[in-house]
């Protein structure tokens, strides 16, 4: 799972910031890091004091409050992630050696008629907000699906089987190849659905009153939409707790229509919904693409020289976002042709 968090973190800092390379290493470690703590620290009864709520008021060296210590520490990751690729930025934005990146393109369409400092805050909390809502949801769902890949080895054969159909030997896939890779796209769909990454979304105000089934929900009321029940309505999806991306197909083979769309309830509702799915969707699948064409998931070897058994666990409590528990497995490169095409693409 280190290795999903540096590919994803890399990318997100590029895209938010424009650092590349070498330059990133720094801000990933401490992105990483504050990543990790929020997902602690949002996980409903994480620490005592989530139960005791009149802890909030001992001081930090009291037995119990570790959590104080925690918060301060976390606070601190929380600024340097903000702050620091931002003014990385905006350095290099006045050197005029800024790459395009979501950072770069607000500062420069700022309006000079209006407070100026008020703008640059909104740009910074937007853009670590982004930094933030991309990491963890991407890495959660590649190690979703490289768990899925490892218990469902047949899946990974008819996958790898429609790859080879359409690639050359030693080629990668391209986005333009995503027509002809129908099993491909239903995998990404199956593991967004399977196991949502944000299985209770966030917390939406109630605008108006509204009516629902019967039920009068006042406005103002705060509703937490269940995201994992409506993924696993049997109505909608048979059979809902197997992995199953042929729901997704026609007996042709082809993406069928009327199978309940999964990526509007996967990534939220409304004005609140996620403004990352694009970015996520094209990254996932290039990901999911790239790694069956290249690799053979399979289990580890045990101590005895024999495969080590298959087995998902899943983060068993409640959580902001669902994440398997870490697993080992191992990656076998497919052919002569694709490790030739790993070395010139990737030494
Ligand atoms: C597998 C990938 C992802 C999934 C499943 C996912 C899912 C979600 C969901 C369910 C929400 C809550 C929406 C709501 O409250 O109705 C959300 C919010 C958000 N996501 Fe994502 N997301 C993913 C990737 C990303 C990426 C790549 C970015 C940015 C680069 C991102 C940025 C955000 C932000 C900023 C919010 C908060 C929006 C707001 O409250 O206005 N997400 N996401």
């Amino acid at each position: 799972m280190g290795d999903l968090h540096t590919w994803t973190t890399v990318l997100i800092t590029d895209i938010t910031y424009g650092i590349q390379g070498e330059e990133a290493q720094p801000f990933i470690k401490t992105a990483i890091e504050a990543v990790k703590s929020i997902t602690i620290a949002t996980t409903p009864g994480a620490f005592l004091v989530d139960q005791i709520s009149i802890l909030k008021y001992v001081p930090e060296w009291f037995p119990g409050a570790g959590f104080k210590r925690k918060a301060r520490e976390w606070d601190l990751l929380r600024m340097e992630m903000t702050e620091d690729p931002f003014r990385v930025t905006k350095e290099r934005m006045v050197a005029g050696t800024a790459t395009p990146s979501l950072a770069s393109a607000a500062l420069e369409q700022m309006d000079p008629t209006k407070d100026i400092a008020k703008q640059e805050e909104l740009i910074k909390a937007a853009s670590v907000t982004a930094h933030i809502g991309g990491t963890d949801t991407i890495v959660a769902t590649m190690g979703g699906f490289i768990l899925a890949m490892l218990m469902n080895p047949d899946i990974q054969t008819r996958a790898q089987h429609e790859l080879d159909r359409v690639l050359a030997p030693g080629d990668l896939p391209t986005f333009a190849l995503e027509p002809d890779l129908p099993y491909v796209q239903a995998i990404m769909w199956e593991v967004l659905r399977h196991q949502p990454v944000v299985p209770l979304c966030f917390p939406h105000l109630v605008t108006e009153d509204d009516v629902y089934s019967g039920y009068l929900i006042p406005k103002n009321s705060i509703i937490m939409p269940n995201i994992w029940s409506i993924l696993h309505n049997e109505d909608d999806y048979p059979d809902p707790y197997r992995f199953n991306p042929s729901r997704f197909l026609d007996i042709n083979g082809r993406l069928d229509p009327s199978v309940k769309d999964v990526l509007g309830p996967a990534f939220g509702f409304g004005r609140r919904a996620c403004p990352g799915k694009e970015l996520a969707l094209a990254s996932l699948w290039i990901r999911i693409a790239s790694i069956l064409t290249c690799y053979r998931i399979e289990p580890e070897i045990d101590e005895y020289g024999n495969l080590a058994e298959r087995k998902a666990e899943w983060y068993p409590g409640l959580t902001m976002f669902n994440h398997p528990l870490p697993f080992k497995c191992r990656f076998i490169p497919r052919s002569k042709d694709i490790e030739v095409s790993l070395d010139m693409n990737f030494t």
